[in-house]
This record gives structure tokens, C-alpha cells and sequence, in this order.
């Protein structure tokens, strides 16, 4: 086992996965660096999701290698997996997947309080990211009573608020309306990039393009293309929201 290049946050090697027989991944492998927003692109069932989910040791890699800086996670057991998730990666799903019993600043917190950090301090960071993402105004309120764009947005400050090392982001954009999910992903590239925190982002090439330094495209489980993106220009990319971070 050779451990992966020390600038790569994740790095996966001949990757395989299948879904009950059904190949999803087929011999993926690429590095993410450190700090850098990488968008995954290819057609519906190229394994996009498959693909973040083994990264993100959601998924245990059936053959291959997974690596978190200089660990191994394709060797981890289940509760290892656990923690690793919990203490430093965030996720978003395609749809904003919040407790309906709780408001926003609650499910904001959530991540906060399962690594045991105490309810004041919890909450007080729940608050901040929900300022920094433009609602505020709704700390208070519960899922049902918001917007999607806006229940996603929570969905975003909740994955942000414990400041992981990597964000995944699985399509984020695909519930919301065009308009707001260009809002979306600026709002946050501007938090990760101000953060330092490294994105993996499942993605349509359209999106991909607002925001990533490099986009690597699945076809059938097999990676068959990098391109590194023209930067992004700061200031293109920041007065499109008011993220004050
Ligand atoms: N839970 C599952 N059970 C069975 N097959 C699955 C499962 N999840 C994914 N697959 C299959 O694995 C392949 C890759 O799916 P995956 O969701 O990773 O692709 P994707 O690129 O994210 O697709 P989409 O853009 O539709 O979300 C597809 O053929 C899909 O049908």
C-alpha cells in the first residue's frame, strides 16, 4: 500500500463499487487537493453519487483504495467510518434533507452537538453561518414554513457549521430553480473558499463551471476526463451574495 501524494486531501486508487451486482464504479481514480473545489460531471447513473459516497466513507470501497490526507479509509471499520464523517467531512444532498420537528438554527446546529459540543456554543455557531448565508431571519422558523432555496441554504449552513476538512455536495442545485442555485453555489464557494475548506461537488457541467478549479467527468463508472477551469474571478464570484465571512 503506498500512501497518496501529501498535497491531496483525498486520493482514490482503481476504485470499484456495484450496487447489488450492478457496476457503479469501475476502476475510478483521481485526488482532490487541499483547498480546491472539485466538480464530479457525467450523465445520469455514471456514479457520481456512488463516487462521493466512497470518498466520504459512506460506502466502503468493495476493491481499491480510499485515503483521507495520510489515512487509509478503505481499510476503516464501520464505526471508524462514523466518526471520521462525523468529525470531518459534510455533506449535502440533492434535496434539503431537514428534521421537520426542528427549526433552522436547530438542524443548523446538529453537527455541532453530535460531536458533543455544548448547546450554547452550538447554537451560537448554528446563528453565525445562518447570518453569513442570508437567513438570519429565519433561526426560528421550522422547515415547513420556508422556502426550498431557503430549507437548502439551511441544509448548507449545517454542513459548514462544524467547519469540516471536505464538504460533499451531491447535486445541491438539483431541487432548486436556476436562479437560486447559481445563488446556492456561489454562497458556497465563497464560505468554503473563505474557510479553506476542500469541496467535492456532483455536478452539471453548467454548475460546475460557476465555481470549480477542476472538473473530472464519469461515463459508465470509468473516469475518463480532467480539465482544470479558468479561475473563477474573485470578484465575479463574491458579489453575487452577500456572504459576509
Ligand atoms: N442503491 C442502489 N441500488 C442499485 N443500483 C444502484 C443504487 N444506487 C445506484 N445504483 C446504480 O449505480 C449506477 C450509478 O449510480 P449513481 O447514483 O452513483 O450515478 P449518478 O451519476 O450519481 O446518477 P444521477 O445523476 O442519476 O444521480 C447506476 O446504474 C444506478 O442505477
Amino acid at each position: 500500500m503506498v500512501a497518496p501524494p501529501d498535497n491531496d486531501v483525498l486520493w482514490a486508487r482503481a476504485l470499484h463499487y456495484q450496487h447489488n451486482g450492478s457496476p457503479a464504479l469501475c476502476g475510478v481514480s483521481l485526488g482532490v487537493r487541499e483547498g480546491e473545489i472539485l466538480a464530479v460531471t457525467g450523465p445520469r447513473g455514471s456514479g457520481k453519487t456512488t463516487l462521493l459516497q466512497c470518498l466520504a466513507g459512506l460506502l466502503p470501497a468493495q476493491r481499491g483504495e480510499v485515503w483521507f490526507n495520510s489515512t487509509p479509509v478503505h481499510t476503516m471499520g464501520r464505526l471508524t467510518r462514523e466518526r471520521l464523517r462525523r468529525d470531518r467531512f459534510g455533506w449535502i444532498d440533492p434535496a434539503p434533507l431537514l428534521l421537520p420537528e426542528l427549526n433552522a438554527w436547530e438542524n443548523t446546529a446538529l453537527p455541532l452537538l453530535l460531536r458533543g459540543t455544548g448547546r450554547r456554543r452550538a447554537r451560537t455557531a448554528a446563528l453565525e453561518w445562518l447570518e453569513r448565508l442570508d437567513i438570519g431571519g429565519c433561526a426560528r422558523k421550522r422547515p415547513d414554513r420556508l422556502t426550498r432555496a431557503v430549507q437548502q441554504r439551511i441544509a448548507v449552513a449545517r454542513a459548514l457549521a462544524a467547519c469540516p476538512t471536505v464538504l460533499f455536495a451531491d447535486e445541491p442545485t438539483a431541487s432548486l430553480h436556476q436562479a437560486d442555485g447559481v445563488q446556492l453555489l456561489r454562497t458556497l464557494a465563497a464560505a468554503a473558499r473563505s474557510h479553506g475548506i476542500t469541496v467535492v461537488l456532483a455536478a452539471h457541467p453548467t454548475d460546475a463551471a460557476f465555481i470549480a478549479d477542476r472538473t473530472v467527468s464519469l461515463l459508465d463508472g470509468r473516469h475518463v476526463q480532467t480539465v482544470q477551469l479558468p479561475p473563477v474571478m474573485e470578484a465575479e464570484g463574491l458579489a453575487r451574495c452577500s456572504l459576509s465571512v
